[in-house]
């Protein structure tokens, strides 16, 4: 078998291993995505980027979660594949457009090596169907549904994939790891969904907590946070201009005048792995 090669990066402990088509013979399968994703027995990683891969000009990747199901968009997810593309020498232009199964994305390096930038997230989507949650019409905004083991106000909202924001008074790992799965794999949401937790510190700073689809408790998450502030300015609780602080850290969004949304933050390059000849045997 040909040797296989993949590199890791993170965002903010939000950890992905990059699977490069034009570099390594084998396809990539759910099994080996499940495979190479798990903490002790693989190299470990919140999720796979597999790419780049070309149609025409366009420039497209596709996103995997640990349980091996395809995500339509990550925020953390196309800042380091941006930053490989950059490594590798793919992308040279200060900005470029992305395709994901959600449509296409404008990247901004905001500086020479490429680690921080700034992503256009596009418009929150809130309208249930759109998302898709299935027994409510129209949008989702601070509506009373029940998790597992009580009422929370929810706020439904699509960034290209879905997610529910939970607004609480104070966030805890404890209590994401607790409720998530409850909510990931509610009877309201036939995709699934992610679940951010989401505590108001004032108005340029929220607090959130992460429990993803396909991936459990998580460090960091781009369209998480761009959800949790989607939710927080819809209902008035913060301006345009949001921290959102993390288990792993920080992400600036931001809101145009029409309410598009622009994300910035980090990644950080781990290394570089070649998987033993028996590791998919
Ligand atoms: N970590 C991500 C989101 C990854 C995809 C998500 N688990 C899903 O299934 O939609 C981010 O940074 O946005």
């Amino acid at each position: 078998m040909a040797e296989i090669t993949l590199r890791k990066y993170h965002g903010l402990g939000n950890d992905y291993l990059i699977y490069d088509p034009n570099r390594n013979a084998c396809e990539l399968q759910e099994r080996q995505v499940e495979a190479l994703c798990r903490r002790n027995l693989g190299v470990g990683a919140d999720g796979i980027l597999y790419g780049p891969f070309f149609d025409g000009d366009k420039m497209r990747v596709r996103i995997f979660n640990p349980d091996g199901s395809e995500a339509e968009k990550s925020g953390n997810g196309i800042r380091i594949f941006s930053k490989y593309l950059k490594d590798m020498g793919y992308v040279t232009e200060e900005s470029y457009v992305l395709h994901t199964k959600a449509g296409e994305t404008r990247v901004t390096f905001l500086n020479e090596q490429g680690d921080l930038m700034r992503v256009d997230m596009g418009y929150p989507e809130f309208v249930a169907k759109e998302i898709p949650v299935v027994g409510f019409e129209g949008e989702i905004v601070n509506e009373a549904i029940f998790f597992g083991d009580n009422f929370y106000n929810a706020t439904c909202v699509s960034l290209g994939n879905p997610n529910c924001v939970l607004m609480l008074e104070e966030v805890s790992q404890k209590k994401a790891m607790q409720l998530g799965p409850y909510v990931e794999n509610s009877r309201y949401f036939p995709n699934r969904i992610n679940m951010q937790l989401c505590q108001v510190l004032d108005r340029e700073n929220i607090q959130i907590e992460i429990y993803e689809r396909g991936a459990g408790y998580t460090y960091a998450s781009g369209t998480g946070a761009c959800a949790a502030a989607a939710a927080s300015h819809k209902m008035g609780f913060v301006g345009d201009r949001v921290t959102v602080h993390m288990h792993g850290g920080e992400l600036l969004v931001e809101f145009a005048r029409d309410g598009r949304i622009d994300m910035t933050g980090p990644v950080v390059y781990i290394g570089s792995i070649t998987l033993a000849e028996q590791f998919f045997a």
